[in-house]
């Protein structure tokens, strides 16, 4: 869905400009998953000095050498001078030809070194006033190669060397990064924010509804839906079915979140208001001098979930202008609704918040399956499992065809559009093509999000 990510990474541009002002320093035990206001950069050389990454001696030319272990030798010692390693390294006397100085993994080595060598390939021999390093016979010649196990100082990174540029969400490895590489906070922007409102004159959040009308299905998970994308909930609405007050609705969530999401109201029909109410703005803004909205996608060429639209809307900024505000529109049939939001929503969230788009993936069908009229998104498990597998369970064997340690997929039961109990089986999607599939071909995949 590269239009629907695209559409998330136009948002998250004008995003970050226009809240260029507003960056915080964050501790780094606070920034998992934020997004980084500016460019990471080293604050110093990574690694900051050469060091040993073997337990052994630093060496200065060909074998054998003399013991030489004066001064701050190893890394306790290196850390407790006065001012730590760098200085340390400084004023480390230098290594003599023809000498080798005791060092341990990510000790100091002293200049002069031309390379080190492990313990286990030496042996030492006691003369009368010094001892001798000598190789051992089984030692692999690699070993005596210039500036082996010598991590050189800046070849993981040099200081000023941008490691992220603004915009990525902060992942553990980058936060690793930031603090290896000197930071003890960054810069982020605010969390990205998302308003929902929900539509429907006939939904219950309570009791038993009567007949003609539904319990909610949404306002209990599509929070959770987007907080386990990274996303902070900022305002859930309930409204009937009403043209102007879905209008007025939505203008007002626009200029509270970074991203809205609609339920219902998505179809044709008189009573449906979000898309009438999306169509509607796209029009007066194309005539108008300066457009502030419009539509990315006003039908999916899937099921379920095709009545679906995702939307550009303007938000106003200072300085007279605007900045596009992603508007999801899901279908009020709830699978449908979450099948959008699996295949929309979340290429429009990864847009938004910074991180690649989606990997596309492959499973084999564990069964033949018909053609479909449209690519049929579907909840899907593993054909060894019934359900959740308790643990222990081998399963049945995987289908002909298959590698042993892939299983193939098959589609769950109770996926219609307006159910619910299909997703909560599924441990996956599979995406049914329109062409027949035999049992063993390979089929697309979408991993469970939530
Ligand atoms: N004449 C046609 N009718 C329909 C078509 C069509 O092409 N022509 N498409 C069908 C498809 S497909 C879908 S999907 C739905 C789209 O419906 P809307 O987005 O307009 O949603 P509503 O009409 O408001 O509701 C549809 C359905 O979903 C139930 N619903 C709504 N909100 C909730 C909620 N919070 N929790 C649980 N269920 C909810 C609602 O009660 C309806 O049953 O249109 C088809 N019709
Ligand atoms: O979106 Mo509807 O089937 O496609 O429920």
């Amino acid at each position: 869905m590269r239009l629907a990510y695209d559409t998330g990474a136009e948002a998250a541009r004008a995003r970050s400009s226009a809240l260029a002002g507003s960056s915080a320093a964050v501790p780094l035990a606070d920034a998992f998953g934020r997004t980084l206001a500016e460019d990471l950069r080293a604050l110093f050389d990574v690694p900051h000095y050469d060091s040993s990454a073997m337990d052994g001696y630093a060496v200065s030319g060909p074998p054998p050498w003399t013991l030489d272990d004066t001064g701050p030798r190893d890394h306790a010692a290196a850390q407790a001078a006065p001012d730590g390693p760098q200085r340390a390294a400084g004023t480390l006397p230098e290594l003599e030809p023809g000498r080798a100085r005791t060092v341990v993994t990510g000790g100091v080595v002293p200049a002069g070194t031309s390379g080190v060598v492990r313990r286990e390939y030496t042996h030492s021999e006691s003369g009368e006033d010094d001892v001798r390093i000598v190789m051992r016979p089984d030692a692999p010649e690699s070993e005596l190669e210039p500036g082996r196990h010598v991590r050189r100082s800046g070849r993981e990174a040099a200081r000023g060397d941008v490691l992220a540029s603004a915009g990525r969400p902060l992942t553990p490895p980058l936060l690793a990064m930031a603090g290896i590489s000197g930071h003890d906070d960054v810069p982020v922007l605010p969390p990205v924010t998302a308003a929902l409102l929900l539509t429907g004159d006939e939904v219950r959040t309570s009791g038993t509804p009567a007949a003609g009308e539904v319990r909610d299905a949404f306002e209990v998970q599509l929070p959770h839906v987007l907080r386990a994308a990274g996303i902070e909930v900022v305002a859930v609405r309930r409204i009937g079915d009403d043209r102007a007050v879905t209008r007025d609705a939505l203008a007002e969530l626009v200029d509270l979140a970074d991203v809205i999401v609609t339920t219902g109201g998505t179809g044709r029909s008189d009573a449906d208001h979000v898309r009438a109410v999306l169509q509607e703005e796209a029009r007066e803004s194309s005539s108008s001098s300066q457009p502030s909205s419009r539509l990315v996608i006003d039908e999916l060429g899937m099921r379920p979930g095709h009545p679906t639209l995702l939307a550009l809307r303007g938000r106003d900024v200072p300085a007279g202008t605007s900045r596009p505000v992603p508007v999801l529109a899901l279908p009020g049939n709830p699978l449908a609704a979450l099948a959008a939001m699996r295949i929309v929503g979340s290429a429009v969230l990864r847009g938004l918040r910074g991180p690649d788009p989606e990997v596309p993936l492959t499973v084999p069908a564990a069964q033949d399956l018909p053609a479909e009229k449209v690519d049929r998104l579907v909840p899907a498990r593993p054909a060894g499992s019934a359900g959740p597998v308790p643990p222990g369970d081998p399963g049945t064997p995987p289908a002909p065809g298959t590698c042993d340690h892939e299983d193939a997929w098959l589609p769950v039961e109770h996926v219609a559009s307006n159910m619910m109990r299909g997703l909560t089986m599924g441990r996956g999607w599979l995406v049914l093509p329109t062409r027949p599939v035999r049992a063993g071909e390979r089929i697309a995949f979408l991993p469970l999000e939530w």
